[in-house]
């Protein structure tokens, strides 16, 4: 009798929940092979292929088998997905267009490569950025670029405002995946994206209050705070906005720095100046990628700098997500320097440091980035992290930001169901 895969969850399933891999009526302790593929919107292919071993009643069960070899080793039941790696050289996935899924392949081969051969069995998911119900609404209002994710109904839902980074642009998946959990959610950008200044100038607080009027007006998002995501410089402006603007109840900052870094900060008469950097620092790793994380130059006088964004002004409680292998800036001493002074000023920091995690902390499932081009330098860097620990804590922090929230937003962080 042939043998049966089965790839769960079977009908619409979202990138960042977790699945099954299972197979049955195998040969006892049969060797296999399984590969998975996934192409992303400009088609560059990512690949994992890892060995397993039935087991003495013909079964495999990913999360209960160990993974021999291969892009990952011992019980990985989403080894497959978080191990995948471009065929590009410094290329890493992006999702671009939210609306549209990414679909993961897997085929399962008999035996063991270099042997392994037959085919035995191949499936496909479709993995929804999307939530089935979950509202994509491209904002410009007065000078806000953004898109909006509403959820079903009505009903007000707890206000989340998510910034990337340095990258520019506006990039939509963090935003629509936290969106599924109960959150009106607005993806904003801030510079390279329509109307936008084409350069990242100075951060003009402005702009991001003009953001927050317009979430808390909005009759769907319930205030009377918002709560803010931010990663990298995304993170520093969030942290800015909660220290200078009104009404933010929660912010979360995944490997910020709590300072004016390259560019001023400026807010009504308040302007902050930048800790600023020196290329000369920058060295080139063993790889031959540039290692730019001793550029920045160094903090003088500690959490009292100048260039540190005031944050011990926030009303609402942040929560420091860093990684101790980030090696874009030093996320670890940045985080150290932020407790430091929220504790002169008599409050609680709430921190977590993840080891082996570098600069890219995504959403789960993401294969990590190693290096990418910075626009700093316009070259590629390294990000640090290794991989298996990093994608681990991908997975940790995801739940940690949205149990956050919820906390602080009175949201439910439950999924909105993905079968509306
Ligand atoms: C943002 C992207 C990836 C793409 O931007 P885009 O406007 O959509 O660009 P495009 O016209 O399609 O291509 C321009 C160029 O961007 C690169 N690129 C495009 N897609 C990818 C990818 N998936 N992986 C790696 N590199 C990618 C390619 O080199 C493209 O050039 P090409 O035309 O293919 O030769 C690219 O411009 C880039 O990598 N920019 C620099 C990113 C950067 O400076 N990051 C800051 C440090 S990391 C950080 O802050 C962590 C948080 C992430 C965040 O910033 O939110």
């Amino acid at each position: 009798m042939a043998a049966t895969l089965s790839l769960e969850p079977t009908g619409r399933s979202c990138w960042d929940e977790p699945g099954r891999i299972a197979m049955c009526r195998l040969t006892p302790e049969q060797p296999l092979t399984l590969r998975t593929a996934l192409s992303d919107e400009k088609a560059v292919l990512f690949r994992a292929h890892t060995r397993y071993r039935a087991d003495a009643s013909g079964e495999l069960d990913l999360a209960r088998a160990p993974a021999l070899g291969g892009s990952s080793v011992g019980l990985e039941p989403m080894g497959l997905l978080w191990a995948l790696e471009p065929d590009r050289p410094l290329w890493h996935l992006l999702k671009r267009d939210v609306p549209k899924p990414l679909v993961l392949e897997l085929g399962v081969l008999d035996g063991h490569e270099p042997d392994g051969g037959w085919l035995l069995a191949w499936a496909a998911q479709e993995r929804h950025f999307l939530l089935l119900g979950v509202r994509r609404v491209p904002v410009w209002v007065d000078r806000v670029c953004a898109t909006f994710f509403l959820l079903p109904g009505l009903r007000p839902f707890p206000g989340i405002i998510d910034i990337s980074g340095f990258r520019g642009g506006l990039f939509e998946y963090r935003a629509s995946l936290v969106a599924g959990h109960g959150f009106a959610t607005l993806a904003l950008a801030f510079y390279d994206f329509e109307d936008l200044p084409k350069e990242y100038n100075t951060m003009e607080l402005d702009y991001f209050e003009e953001a927050m009027c317009y979430m808390l007006q909005h009759p769907q998002v319930k205030g009377p705070g918002i709560g803010l995501l931010g990663i990298s410089l995304g993170a520093d402006v969030c942290l800015s906005m909660a220290s200078f603007l009104k009404n933010v109840s929660a912010t979360v900052s995944i490997n910020g720095s709590a300072f004016s870094r390259s560019r001023h900060i400026h807010y009504q008469q308040t302007i902050i100046p930048p800790l600023g950097h020196d290329l000369r620092r920058a060295k080139v790793a063993f790889s031959g990628i540039m290692d730019i994380v001793d550029i920045w130059n160094d903090i003088i006088g500690g959490c009292e700098n100048p260039s540190m964004i005031p944050i011990e002004r926030t009303k609402g409680p942040i929560l420091f997500i860093a990684g101790q292998d980030d090696l874009c800036w030093r996320s670890e001493l940045y985080t150290q320097i932020a407790s430091e002074r929220l504790l002169a000023h008599g409050k609680e920091p709430q921190i977590i440091f993840y080891p082996g995690n570098g600069h890219y902390i995504e959403p789960p499932y993401f294969p990590m980035c190693p290096a990418s081009l910075h626009k700093l330098v316009n070259k590629a860097v390294i990000c640090g992290g290794e991989v298996r620990t990093h994608s681990k804590a991908q997975v940790d922090a995801w739940n940690q930001i949205l149990s956050f929230f919820g906390k602080h937003l009175g949201g439910t962080q439950n999924r909105t169901s993905s079968r509306l």
